[in-house]
């Protein structure tokens, strides 16, 4: 395990309720000391908490044939008062000052989105506040939703250029087979030319959990690769983070890669965030994957779609149909369309913006 400065810890629903359902206020306060005590010893800590749905089905009875969507929208939104308000009471009771921020999706698609809520962040940061993020759970639904809550901690990490990510469950890590099977055992470190860790894992998931271990492997990995370290850890566990501190935390360890430049971080997330989509000619293709380091001119770009403005992600395609990389616009889409086949014109992917992707 590496030190760390400035981490993203996300505490999965299940770690802040018990077997039936109830909230468990000694787990969240437990929690809550460590965090300060890490916060205390001047590290910068963000924190992605889910239950909001858990606190509010336990509170709020609805009846059984009533629309799902209704019913996540009515517990998320009530369970979130409370969730955040539990927190207020036992960091206040630590004159620790939080900040509440609930997020979508689109938030991280839109680069004014991304930029408004990254510097709001770093402002919380800078003045000794701890943000505790969630989802929006009252506006995201279906597509709109992340695919839980290790995917918006893994994008916050890359966002705010954390060097940790810290995924608290219900179990220990990642076994190579079902936890609760004696057969299985704990993988202690995940390094980058590991083969498959993913066949290990059943799609069971933990009664309050949405996305299911696979999720946090895959979100780990993504940030492990952006040169994060990632742990996946039992957040029931006493001392969790007293024991990441003194590196003596039993837990799944993913190596991170060699830190990559800081805007493709963001971009290596962009994947299902883009606004427009380019198609190049077989020319701008070889220059851009070539050795030599290039940006995207309009003399090579054939086909402009979507309506983006400039700070957008784009999606690269070749001329047939595949999908080459993400890049960053340096302007909106009408003056690219009036750019397009151009020479002479400024770029509309600048290459320190512009993320290749590997296996194309
Ligand atoms: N190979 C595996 N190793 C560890 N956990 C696994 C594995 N396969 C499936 N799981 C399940 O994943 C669950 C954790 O994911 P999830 O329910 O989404 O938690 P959270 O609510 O903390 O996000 C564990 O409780 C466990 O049942
Ligand atoms: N936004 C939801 C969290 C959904 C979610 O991702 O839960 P989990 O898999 O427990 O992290 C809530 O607060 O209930």
């Amino acid at each position: 395990m590496l030190e760390s400065k400035v981490l993203v810890i996300k505490i999965g629903s299940n770690v802040l309720t018990q077997s039936n359902g109830l909230p468990d206020l000694d787990r969240m306060k437990h929690l809550v000391n460590q965090i300060q005590g890490l916060i205390s010893a001047g590290k910068k800590v963000v924190l992605v908490s889910s239950g909001a749905v858990a606190f509010g089905r336990q509170s709020i009875p609805l009846p059984e044939k009533l629309n799902p969507v209704f019913k996540k929208q009515i517990w998320a939104s009530t369970g979130q008062i409370r969730l955040i308000n539990q927190y207020q009471q036992f960091f206040g009771s630590l004159n620790q000052h939080i900040a509440q921020i609930l997020v979508t999706k689109e938030d991280f698609r839109d680069r004014k989105h991304f930029l408004n809520m990254k510097n709001c962040i770093e402002a919380l940061l800078q003045q000794g506040i701890l943000p505790i993020i969630n989802e929006n759970d009252t506006v995201t639904i279906t597509e709109l939703m992340f695919t839980d809550n290790d995917e918006l901690a893994s994008l916050t990490a890359a966002m705010i250029n954390a060097d940790t990510l810290m995924l608290l469950t219900n179990v220990d890590g990642i076994y190579t087979g079902n936890p609760s099977d004696p057969g299985s055992e704990l993988v202690e470190k995940v390094v980058f030319s590991m083969p498959e860790v993913s066949n290990y894992i059943s799609a069971t998931k933990s009664s309050f959990g949405r996305g299911g271990m696979l999720t946090k492997y895959t979100m780990a990995k993504k940030s492990a690769d952006l040169g994060i370290q990632v742990i996946i850890a039992n957040g029931k566990r006493d001392g969790v983070l007293d024991e990441f501190t003194t590196k003596s935390l039993r837990c799944t360890w993913f190596e991170p890669q060699k830190v990559k430049h800081a805007p493709k971080k963001w971009l290596a997330h962009g994947a299902q965030y883009y606004k427009g989509e380019i198609t190049v000619n077989a020319g701008a293709k070889n220059s851009l994957t070539s050795s030599v380091i290039r940006s995207l001119l309009p003399v090579g770009i054939t086909k402009i779609e979507g309506d983006f403005s400039k700070g957008d992600i784009l999606l690269i395609r070749d001329e047939n149909g595949i999908k080459i990389g993400l890049g960053r616009a340096e302007y909106a889409s009408k003056p690219a369309l009036e750019r397009m086949g151009e020479k002479n014109q400024k770029p509309l992917i600048h290459y320190d913006y512009l993320y290749l992707f590997d296996h194309e």
